[in-house]
């Protein structure tokens, strides 16, 4: 077997949001037009020292695209990142493995990625003021990817260290401040990338019409988001199936969800783009598989 071996510099190098963007909003609709195979991901649960394990397989038929994400996710890491993980590519005509690239470059991306489809079709279009709650990985991202498909004049930082806040801050021209309701009063949208397992935006912050991209809390005991912003809000989720198994903030508020973002990226739902939205965020193992996918044709153009 010769398996080839895919390091992070090299993904990071070739993966671009101009094309990961639009390769997302395909995988979500492919995902909600019941055309792949994916199981919700199983996680493992390492008690001692406070971790997890996620295994996402998918298979798109469509694309002959067959891979396996393993992400681990430690929160309380502080020397070495908290989110880590590999993609095991198949081929799918033989399931002879082909590939194993890092996957915590497209764990980071791809997120960010699904936010901004998210934000494309959710956030009016005049959209100027964008507040990121958490200074860590997929923060930096967020603010990037988002400002990819929107020209944000303002951008505003909250962490629970003010010093990391003002760090991002410096980085992207962004202002820091000591309050989430401070920095999310005049946000058109926020997005809340945080390891809390507890409430961090509260309904009464947030301004009519604000678009929420709600991405930490993937555990069914923990939360992110105040349950009065979650009930009171249009809510959109990547698989239906997986928020009322895997996210506190779907399952603990009892919210209603509107639609899946695959289900309207097709149309079958409608943007709600004057109502608050929420999209709650998860992570589909078909975004892993469609970014490895895209990695791979970019390396042989390369
Ligand atoms: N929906 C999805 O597909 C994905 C979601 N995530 C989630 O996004 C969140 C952010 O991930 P990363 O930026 O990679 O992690 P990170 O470790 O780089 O940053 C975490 C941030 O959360 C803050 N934080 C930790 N505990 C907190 C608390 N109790 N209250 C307020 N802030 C707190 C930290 O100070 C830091 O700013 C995590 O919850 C992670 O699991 C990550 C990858 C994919
Ligand atoms: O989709 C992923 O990858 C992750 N989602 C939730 C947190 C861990 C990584």
């Amino acid at each position: 077997m010769d398996i080839k071996f895919i390091p992070a510099e090299d993904v990071k190098r070739v993966l671009h949001f101009s094309e990961l963007i639009p390769q997302m909003e395909s995988a979500l609709k492919k995902f909600s037009s019941k055309n792949v195979e994916q199981p919700v991901r199983s996680i493992v649960s390492v008690k001692e020292a406070n971790g997890f394990l996620g295994v996402m397989p998918a298979y798109s038929s469509t694309d002959q695209a067959l891979a396996v994400k393993l992400v681990t996710f430690y929160p309380q890491n502080t020397d070495v990142p908290t989110h880590n993980a590999i993609i095991a590519v198949f081929n799918s005509h033989n399931g002879i493995p082909e590939v194993i690239m890092d996957g915590e470059v497209i764990t980071t991306m791809r997120t960010a990625a699904v936010s901004a489809v998210a934000t494309k079709y959710l956030a009016a279009g005049d959209a100027s003021t964008l507040a990121v709650l958490g200074s860590g990985v997929q923060a930096r991202s967020h603010i990037q990817a988002l400002s990819s498909i929107r020209s944000f004049k303002k951008i505003n930082i909250w962490s629970r260290t003010k010093k990391n806040a003002e760090k991002l801050a410096g980085e992207v021209g962004g202002t820091a401040y000591d309050s989430v309701q401070e920095a999310v009063k005049d946000a058109d949208v926020i997005v809340t990338v945080t390891s809390s397992s507890t409430p961090v935006l509260m309904k009464d912050w947030v301004k009519p019409g604000t678009h929420v991209n709600a991405v930490g809390a993937c555990r069914p005991d923990w939360q992110e988001i105040d349950p009065d912003l979650m009930r009171s809000s249009v809510l959109y989720v990547d698989s239906r199936e997986a928020a009322m198994k895997e996210s506190g903030d779907v399952i603990l508020s009892k919210a209603d969800i509107f639609a899946e973002l695959g289900e309207m990226v097709l149309g079958v739902k409608e943007a709600e783009v004057q109502k608050t939205t929420v999209f709650k965020s998860l992570g589909l193992a078909i975004e892993d598989v469609m970014s490895a996918k895209l990695v791979q044709q970019l390396m042989k153009m390369n």
